[in-house]
């Protein structure tokens, strides 16, 4: 879905031609939302049906909030059931791809500096423990990961266009005018590897962030890898963790290196998400004390 979004559709460029669909860009995109939207009802449907035979009441998920607020909703405050889809479509479309390839990322450059990786490791065993799982309570207690996290975020942000922006006036930025109705791309790539803002721009050195200089709240310009303002990421809050998470899971359970004569290429691809060129493969070695704790469903 994603890459099909950010294929440059000669529609777009000519509305004019778009009844042609030379591409086949629409044809594709609509085999696949109804592919999702079967997903969907089917999903819907086993949450209904549990609902209905009062299991999983204990704690609420994110599809039962939204069916709550469906069924409650009103002419005031209407949310129809394509809107709750659609606001599914959203978190698969902006949190799957993005956050995946900031993982891969983040491996990859974590393989090739030995030094981060044994910090990292010293700073999970002080707070988790050799003979312990990593909780999603001991990730605010992680200062360093959380340095290497947005540090990913700074060389390799996974929207490095962000998402077009469309202005509603006419307006002047830096001195130039911005027609209204314009498609506006901002390059926070370059703005992130900007010589004038960061000292050694292109070396990946986590410790830069390590005074809480800079923040992903999106008040900072020199550093926004979820965006700014009111479109900025809806899931920022999830993604964060998501991230942390995953990278402390994998850091702390595993020792990581690559297949034998295999050397490691950071080149990114570039699209509406960044992804690394060449896929990473690394072999894991399982490194806590005690085998049972990889026998968990986690
Ligand atoms: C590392 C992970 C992620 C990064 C770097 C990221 C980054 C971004 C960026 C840059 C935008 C566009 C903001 C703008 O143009 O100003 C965006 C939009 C969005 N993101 Fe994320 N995102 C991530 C994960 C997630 C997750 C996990 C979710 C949901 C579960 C999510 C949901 C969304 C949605 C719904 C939007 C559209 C917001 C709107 O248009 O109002 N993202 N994200």
């Amino acid at each position: 879905m994603s890459a099909l979004c950010s294929i440059p559709n000669l529609s777009d460029y000519y509305p004019g031609l778009a009844w042609f669909d030379f591409q086949g860009v629409t044809k594709k995109m609509k085999v696949l939302v109804k592919r999702f939207d079967k997903l969907f009802d089917s999903m819907i449907d086993q949450r209904q049906k549990l609902d209905r035979n009062g299991v999983g009441q204990e704690s609420k998920d994110f599809l039962q909030v939204l069916l709550k607020l469906k069924d409650e909703s009103d002419a005031k405050m209407p949310l129809t059931m394509i809107e709750l889809k659609a606001l599914l479509m959203d978190m698969i479309v902006g949190g799957t791809d993005s956050t995946s390839n900031a993982i891969e990322f983040a491996m990859a450059e974590i393989m090739i500096k030995p030094d981060v990786l044994r910090k990292l490791q010293e700073e999970l065993e002080t707070v988790v423990g050799k003979d312990n799982i990593v909780e999603e309570s001991h990730i605010k207690q992680l200062p360093y990961l959380y340095a290497v996290i947005k540090e990913i975020l700074r060389l390799h942000p996974p929207a490095p266009l962000l998402a077009p922006h469309c202005p509603s006036e006419t307006c002047t930025v830096g001195g130039y005018t911005v027609p209204k109705g314009s498609c506006v791309f901002i390059n926070v790539w370059a703005i992130h590897r900007d010589p004038s803002i960061w000292e050694n721009p292109t070396e990946f050195r986590p410790e830069r962030f390590l005074d809480n200089k800079h923040d992903c709240s999106g008040n900072d310009f020199n550093y926004f890898p979820f965006g700014s303002g009111r479109r900025m990421c809806a899931g920022i809050a999830m993604a964060e963790r998501m991230f942390m998470y995953s990278v402390a899971s994998l850091i702390h359970y595993f020792d990581w290196k690559l297949p034998e004569g295999e050397t490691l290429d950071l080149t990114e691809k570039f699209g509406i998400v960044l992804k690394k060129k060449m896929p990473l493969v690394a072999i894991p070695t399982p490194r806590l004390s005690n085998p049972i704790l990889y026998e968990r469903d986690y």
